[in-house]
């Protein structure tokens, strides 16, 4: 495989595994414990669906607003009781390696975080084979551009994503907002369980729908584009957290420690955790819960609580 070498860094660890080790560790359902591969994408889906269910029947809402002239390119919003224009937001980018999930079934979080006043934003994007993964990138950016316009006194936008989603909400800490009328008031990131180099994904399966070329991988990969930037994190206040479970793959976990180095060398204000006992699946369904250290850290960050 004839892949030029970037900067520093030495043979991508990945280049050395076999094709059926590569697409084992970029099949985050063949790693989970508890449950069988499909019955674990089947409760996620569930749970998803049940999460979303009872956010639309028991907080106000806003679904299937637009952001751009494309049929795909809707979001849902999410209001805690205190309805106010001041509230912040937490805008959810759901997973599903760019070619399944949807907001309709990914609205996780909302219950607890609109019980703590803060708004959540469930966002739609064009999955492949009708995206692409500039256009996703390009999706994300403008649903973020619109939640600004929209309410411009928020107070603090925050950006989560689980696994391709995170992927997307990486993205935009590499966006050019001056290409946009206005720069949205992003407080924080919230990576969980990310592929943030997307090289290796080229290499498998996964890569059918998507037909990524290695340079669509290396334009819309957060992990090169940080490596190359000479830009500063524009506001040193701004949190970003990547988080990995214990259960995901050893190479989930290596991509998402080594984002958060290439963080901290670029002067961001970032920090890891890896969390006990939960894999790929798990580790975003939980946010359901209330008292769910992932949802505790989110509601900390957020509220500015130490
Ligand atoms: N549905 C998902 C939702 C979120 C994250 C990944 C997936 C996957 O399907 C991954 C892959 N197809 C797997 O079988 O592991």
């Amino acid at each position: 495989m004839e892949v030029p070498e970037r900067g520093r860094r030495a043979e991508a660890p990945w280049k050395k595994l076999s094709k059926e080790e590569l697409e084992n560790q970029y099949s985050p359902s063949r790693w989970v414990i508890r449950l069988g591969a499909e019955e674990a994408l089947r409760t996620y889906s569930q749970i998803g669906d049940e999460a979303t269910k009872r956010a639309r029947a028991t907080r106000r809402n806003l679904l299937h607003v637009p952001y751009g002239d494309g049929e795909g390119e809707n979001l849902d919003i999410y209001f805690p009781e205190q309805v106010s224009e001041a509230s912040p937001f937490c805008v959810f980018f759901h997973g599903g390696y760019w070619q399944s999930g949807s907001k309709d079934t990914s609205a996780f979080m909302v219950n607890p975080l609109t019980a703590q006043g803060v708004a959540v934003v469930i966002v739609a994007y064009d999955i492949a084979p009708k995206g692409t993964l500039d256009q996703m990138v390009h999706q994300a950016t403008r649903s973020i551009v619109y939640i600004q316009k929209q309410y411009p006194r928020n107070e603090g936008i925050y950006l989560c994503g689980h696994s391709a989603g995170a992927h997307l909400a990486a993205m935009m800490l590499l966006a050019d907002w001056t290409k946009h009328a206005v720069a949205p008031n992003l407080r924080g990131f919230f990576l969980v369980s990310g592929i943030y180099d997307l090289e290796p994904i080229v290499f498998t399966s996964q890569n059918g729908p998507l037909l990524m070329t290695l340079e669509d991988a290396r334009r819309n990969g957060p992990q090169q584009l940080l490596e190359a930037a000479l830009t500063q994190p524009v506001d040193p206040a701004c949190h970003v957290l990547v988080i990995v479970g214990q259960h995901d793959s050893p190479e989930f976990s290596r991509q998402s420690r080594e984002f958060y180095q290439t963080l901290c060398r670029g002067g961001w204000n970032a920090s890891f955790e890896e969390l006990h006992d939960v894999d790929h699946f798990e580790i975003i369904w939980k946010l359901t819960q209330d008292d769910y250290v992932l949802t505790q850290m989110i509601l900390r960050t957020i509220l500015q609580e130490p």
